[in-house]
């Protein structure tokens, strides 16, 4: 007999995308503040480290050899190359703590978005911010300091490509505001781990009910 206690929630995997300097790590940084059942899945790249950033932390940074040793290993969920350095995903804790009810929050762009969603359909949620104008994109991207005029104008350059890709998510919302903007990602958040393709143990407990 399948009590009420079998019945667990599967972790998932929650997406956030959006062209460079919309807001993707601001939000991500609430999130993971706010919500103690989420934590960050932390990519690989060979992209060099930004002042304030922390090795471990914000990314495992690497060089190109140990990027490419790894991807022949299989070690990535996805991997891409985006604005001329490479990303990945790195496989090992993800899939173990799905099982165990973790969800994790994942900073990548589209590329990888559709290769997880591939591979891992049903525990993939997909959100994807917009600016709320390509001026204020620019001024973010600018107002950030963290990277030089040419590497500013480069994402500002590739911003519409980017945005092309909004209709490969499940969810579209603007970071007009910080604030109401992480509301309405931690609603989706909430409500998403509510389906009940999440709940493992549900057939079973339903089945016995019916007997
Ligand atoms: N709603 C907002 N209003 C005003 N400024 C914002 C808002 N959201 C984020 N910012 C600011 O815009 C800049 C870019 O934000 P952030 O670094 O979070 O973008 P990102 O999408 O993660 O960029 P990247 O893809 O390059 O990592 C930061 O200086 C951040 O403080
Ligand atoms: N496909 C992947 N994209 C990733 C990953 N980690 C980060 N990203 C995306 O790269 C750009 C640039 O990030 P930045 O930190 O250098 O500004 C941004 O769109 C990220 O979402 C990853 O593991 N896979």
């Amino acid at each position: 007999m399948a009590g009420f206690d079998t019945l667990h929630r599967r972790g998932l995997m929650f997406v956030l995308s959006s062209p460079s300097g919309a807001g993707k790590t601001t939000i991500a940084r609430k999130l993971l503040g706010a919500d103690n059942q989420i934590a960050m899945s932390v990519s690989v790249t060979t992209r060099p480290m930004r002042p304030g950033e922390v090795d471990g932390k914000d990314y495992h940074f690497t060089d190109r050899e140990t990027f490419q040793r790894m991807v022949d290993n299989d070690e990535f969920l996805e991997w891409a190359i985006v604005f001329d350095h490479f990303y990945g995903t790195p496989r090992a804790q993800i899939k173990a703590g799905l099982k165990d009810g973790q969800d994790f929050l994942f900073d990548i762009d589209w590329q990888g978005t559709q290769q997880l969603h591939q591979r891992m359909e049903t525990d993939v949620v997909r959100v994807f911010l917009l600016p709320p104008s390509i001026e204020e994109l620019e001024r973010r991207l600018a107002g950030r300091g963290t990277d030089t005029p040419e590497v500013v104008a480069d994402r500002m350059n590739r911003a519409r490509s980017e945005i092309s890709h909004w209709d490969g998510y499940d969810y579209v919302t603007v970071n007009d505001d910080v604030e109401s903007c992480f509301e309405r990602v931690h609603g989706i958040l909430k409500s998403e781990r509510k389906r009940r393709a999440r709940q493992t143990g549900l057939v079973d407990f339903v089945r016995d009910l019916m007997r």
